[in-house]
């Protein structure tokens, strides 16, 4: 079987590397031309990803359409912002039958839109799936065991994409709720780039563990308001992956906020971690969804306001701190008591 894959970066690597390893024929795509010998001579992303061997049968083309034709699979590993500019590039070269797997974790800005939205606006009748879960690239193309979920409109492909990547160190799971595996992936970038704030100043294990257990519960808010089930959200792609996004040094979006928290600008901090930092993009979107569902999102707001509105990051803690003094679960309060 042959496989698509557009996006050389770090994951698309990683994935590259485990499909590879299972005897697909792997043949990659990226738009950074310097990294198509890497893989093809060197056999090593030395870009993204150095110090893993690539398999032989993984391949790198300079056009998109030698990439995707003849491909079972075409798997979208490139940053979120860039799947729509992707698509158009690939409308004319995709065919009906071929499979369309996003990787990408994040919401698009100005339609709000989650990624395989953006993926079926230009592929209406392709089978789609998206991947999410606690899966740093670094780790999985090294066959440090790693589990993920798969999710699609069709129990078939998502079983079928289940049986294409499983290995015994790539454990994949199947769950229909591709709404709240997708927000799961996309909104946790959000709270991880808080946490590295939190580490950035100074503050503790304490101040992590209630970032990321009230981030959670604002995340699910905004997941069910959207249609996804509460229970995705204690999964692989909610607090699993939340919780190797916030306590990993090897994460883009910790690292991006503990620069910021030690009051490195925004810019300064993106262009020092080099690779994607998709929390930043997705602060902006969270935020403005969260408003347009009417859903409180305190420390997507605060984060926001860090951002984007020059708050003081010691400030924004605190106020939130200072909030209304509330329930911890509204729906236990009411059931309860
Ligand atoms: N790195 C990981 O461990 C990991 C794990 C799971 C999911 N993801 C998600 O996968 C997606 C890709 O992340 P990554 O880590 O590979 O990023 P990366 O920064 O390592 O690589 C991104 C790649 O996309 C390409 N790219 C960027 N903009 C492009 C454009 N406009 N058109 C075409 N190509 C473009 C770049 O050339 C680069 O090769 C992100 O949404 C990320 O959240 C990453
Ligand atoms: O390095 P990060 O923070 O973009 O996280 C990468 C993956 O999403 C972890 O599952």
């Amino acid at each position: 079987m042959r496989i698509g894959i557009i996006g050389a970066g770090s994951w698309g690597t990683a994935v590259g590397i485990i499909l590879g390893k299972k005897g697909y024929e792997v043949v990659m795509w990226d738009r950074n031309k310097e990294i198509i010998p890497q893989i093809n001579v060197s056999k090593e992303n030395l870009t993204y990803l150095p110090g893993v061997l690539i398999p032989s049968n993984v391949t790198a083309v300079e056009k998109i359409e030698d990439c995707v034709a003849g491909a079972e699979f075409i798997i979208l590993a490139i940053p979120s912002q860039a799947v729509r500019i992707v698509c158009k590039q690939l409308v004319n070269y995709v065919k009906e039958e071929q499979i369309l797997v996003s990787l990408a974790k994040g919401i698009e800005i100005g339609t709000l839109k989650r990624i395989s939205e953006v993926v079926e606006e230009f592929f209406p009748t392709n089978p789609i799936a998206v991947l999410s879960g606690p899966s740093h690239a670094e780790e999985v193309s090294r066959d440090i065991p790693t589990t993920i979920a798969v999710s699609s409109k069709s129990k078939e492909i998502a079983e079928y994409i289940q049986d294409v990547f499983i290995t015994p160190k790539f454990r994949i799971y199947t769950n229909p709720d591709i709404v709240g595996v997708e927000l799961g992936g996309a909104v946790k970038n959000v709270i991880a780039l808080a946490a590295g704030v939190s580490d950035g100043l100074g503050y503790g294990d304490n101040t992590k563990a209630a970032l990321m257990t009230r981030g959670i519960a604002e995340i699910a808010r905004l997941g069910v308001a959207l249609g996804a089930e509460p229970l995705t959200f204690a999964g692989l792609s909610g607090i699993g992956d939340l919780i190797v996004t916030c306590t990993s040094m090897h994460s883009r979006n910790r690292r991006a906020g503990i620069l910021i928290g030690q009051g490195k600008t925004m810019e300064e901090a993106v262009a020092e971690v080099k690779m994607v930092v998709e929390g930043i993009n997705t602060t902006k979107s969270t935020y403005e969804l969260a408003k347009k569902m009417n859903v409180e999102m305190p420390i997507v707001t605060a984060l926001y306001n860090v951002l984007f509105n020059n708050k003081d990051a010691k400030v924004a803690v605190s106020e939130l701190m200072l909030r209304d003094k509330t329930h911890e679960i509204e729906e236990v309060a009411q059931k309860m008591w």
